[in-house]
């Protein structure tokens, strides 16, 4: 099974331990890149962490948390190897996969519950990229074209 990095600022941080042993639990082989307490931090910083281990290959796909999950969403697209996708229910997770080929995915803590969580995580590990037209869009996404047609 491929690895599966998970990161969070101090607002997620009981989210993300929940979610770390749970997905330890089903089997998974998973990278905490931290926080690890409730203090203050700042959310860019493990953003560009878990965008560097989808990078180098340290993990295949990512799960990053925040607050509202924008913040760190923003981050993690910073790195021109990650599409992350912000969601809040398993059909944007589904979509997230079969459309955009999304490597991660960010969740709000404080605006999801554990089970709804879960949910979207399951969709997005279970979800395969469909390809086909999707393919030249995602190409577009890797390779920003200057002048759309
Ligand atoms: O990035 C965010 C908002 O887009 C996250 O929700 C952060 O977790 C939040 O900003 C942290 O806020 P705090 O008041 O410092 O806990």
């Amino acid at each position: 099974m491929s690895r599966i990095a998970i990161a969070s600022d101090h607002a997620a941080v009981d989210l993300k331990t929940s979610l770390r042993d749970w997905l330890i639990e089903l089997g998974h082989d998973v990278l905490d890149l931290g926080t690890a307490t409730e203090a203050s931090v700042d959310y860019p910083d493990f953003g560009y962490r878990l965008a560097a281990a989808v990078e180098s290959g340290d993990a295949e796909k990512g799960i990053a948390l925040c607050g509202s999950g924008i913040g760190i969403a923003i981050a993690v697209n910073r790195n021109p190897a990650c599409r992350c996708a912000l969601v809040s229910e398993p059909l944007s997770a589904r979509l997230a996969r079969s459309h955009n080929d999304a490597n991660v995915i960010a969740l709000g803590a404080r605006l999801i519950g554990i089970e709804m969580a879960k949910a979207c995580i399951e969709t997005f590990l279970a979800t395969a990229f469909l390809g086909g037209r999707h393919e030249r869009r995602v190409e577009k996404l890797t390779n920003p074209v200057k002048e759309p047609a």
